[in-house]
């Protein structure tokens, strides 16, 4: 039997394709050379061999500069809700019953738009200048009535505060609670609504109202149950990497923390207290210097305070001063709040001095720490549960419910 060159070659290429079809899947791994995978050039089948060269992946740390372009604390929305669909005019007409009588449907409501505490939700950047809820269908012969709209929801975070021309309307501070900021309009009425005994034929049928439009503006206040106050270069961020699982940047320079962060403070019997660490105050924030009071807002709902004082400058009690009257003029009574002073780089030389001086002149507890080498924050640590324990006895006393973390 003479077999000729072509078709041999031809069996080949049908051979190596059946192969390649039974190839389950095929990934590709740079550098792996090993004889265990079936090597095809640079693809290999071995999913096992894929995990062993597979890098973990590390959740990277946000930097500063990356988080003021997503950290977005307030913002001014437009809500349109759904109009109601339209009623129809229509007529029975069928064989042998060629006047049925008004038989158009109502149309279906519109949709609502409600804004929904998410707890994913981090920031308001997400959320667009304009909604528009859905319109109601129309509504159809044979008495078929449109379907409503179905609600539009907007996730919001934790913390969201729902102002209309300045005046708080909502206050949204629990995962899964809803506001229902605009309703959808009414459906319109079909002509059989119509029918009555002295209108036999009614030809009139109304249109859907219009949904309500409302604009708002959505701010954001960070949740948390103590607020670290202080200067920039105190150390709060340092403070906050130390007592937390939160890695906020730090650095020599002020003004290093422009947005909030939250670090969670974890004890054994599962209690957390949460701690915020805000950008710097300085003299004459309420002025706008340096950063401004505006973002003072993301303590407002901290129920203590711990005030970070950088003990190695020369009278940092005056800072504590300052502290204190840049709270009061952005909301009176807000420097009262349970406090404790934290005296910051002890491990400095001049701070020894001024600790002695500052306790002689300060009536709040004052905590020495070193949010560098970690000496004595087992102390803030624990002092820390003590006002977090005040405050749930406070809540307890007036029958609200306290926040948890
Ligand atoms: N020696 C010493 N240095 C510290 C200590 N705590 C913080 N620092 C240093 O002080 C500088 C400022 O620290 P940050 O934690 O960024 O200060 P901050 O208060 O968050 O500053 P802003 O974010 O700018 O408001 C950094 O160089 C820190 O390394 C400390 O206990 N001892
Ligand atoms: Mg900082």
């Amino acid at each position: 039997m003479t077999v000729s060159l072509g078709l041999v070659q031809r069996w080949l290429v049908q051979d190596v394709i059946r192969m390649s079809r039974k190839v389950p899947k095929l990934r590709r791994v740079s550098g792996c050379t090993s004889g265990k995978a079936v090597v095809l050039g640079h693809y290999y089948t071995s999913s096992s061999l894929a995990t062993k060269t597979k890098e973990f992946s590390r959740k990277k740390e946000i930097s500063e500069k990356k988080l003021t372009r997503h950290f977005i604390d307030h913002r001014k929305v437009r809500l349109i809700a759904g109009s109601g669909g339209k009623g129809a005019c229509s007529f029975l007409s069928e064989p042998r019953k060629e006047w049925g009588g008004p038989d158009g449907g109502n149309g279906g409501d519109g949709g609502n738009i409600v804004l929904k505490v998410d707890q994913q939700v981090k920031s308001l950047s997400m959320i667009t200048p304009v909604y528009r809820g859905k319109d109601g269908e129309s509504g159809g012969s044979k008495n078929c009535y449109g379907r409503s709209a179905s609600t539009t929801y907007i996730p919001v975070p934790v913390g969201t505060i729902v102002k209309e021309n300045g005046k708080k309307v909502a206050d949204l501070s629990h995962h899964g609670q809803e506001y229902v900021a605009v309703f959808g309009g009414a459906g319109g009425k079909g002509n059989r609504f119509f029918l009555s005994n002295e209108n036999r034929a009614p030809l009139s049928a109304t249109p859907g109202e219009k949904g309500q439009e409302r604009v708002l503006q959505l701010e954001l206040l960070t949740m948390a149950h103590a607020g670290l106050v202080g200067f920039p270069n105190a150390g709060k961020s340092s403070l906050l990497r130390a007592v937390s699982n939160a890695k906020p940047a730090v650095a020599a320079y002020p003004f290093t923390t422009l947005n909030p962060h939250v670090g969670i403070v974890k004890y054994q019997d599962h209690e957390q207290v949460a701690v915020a660490d805000i950008p710097g105050i300085i003299r004459g924030a309420h002025l706008n210097r340096g950063l401004g009071i505006s973002f003072l807002r993301h303590i407002e709902r901290c129920r203590f305070l711990l005030f970070v004082l950088d003990l190695s400058i020369a009278e940092p009690w005056t800072q504590l001063q300052d502290l204190r009257f840049e709270l009061e003029k952005y909301e009176p009574g807000l420097s009262r709040r349970p406090q404790a002073v934290v005296a910051n780089k002890m491990d400095l030389p001049e701070a020894q001095e001024n600790l002695t001086e500052l306790r002689c002149r300060e009536k709040q507890r004052v905590i020495p720490v070193s949010a560098l080498t970690g000496d004595n924050v087992e102390e803030l640590i624990l002092h820390l549960r003590e006002l977090y324990d005040g405050y749930l006895e406070a809540e307890e006393r007036v029958g609200a419910k306290p926040m948890k973390w």
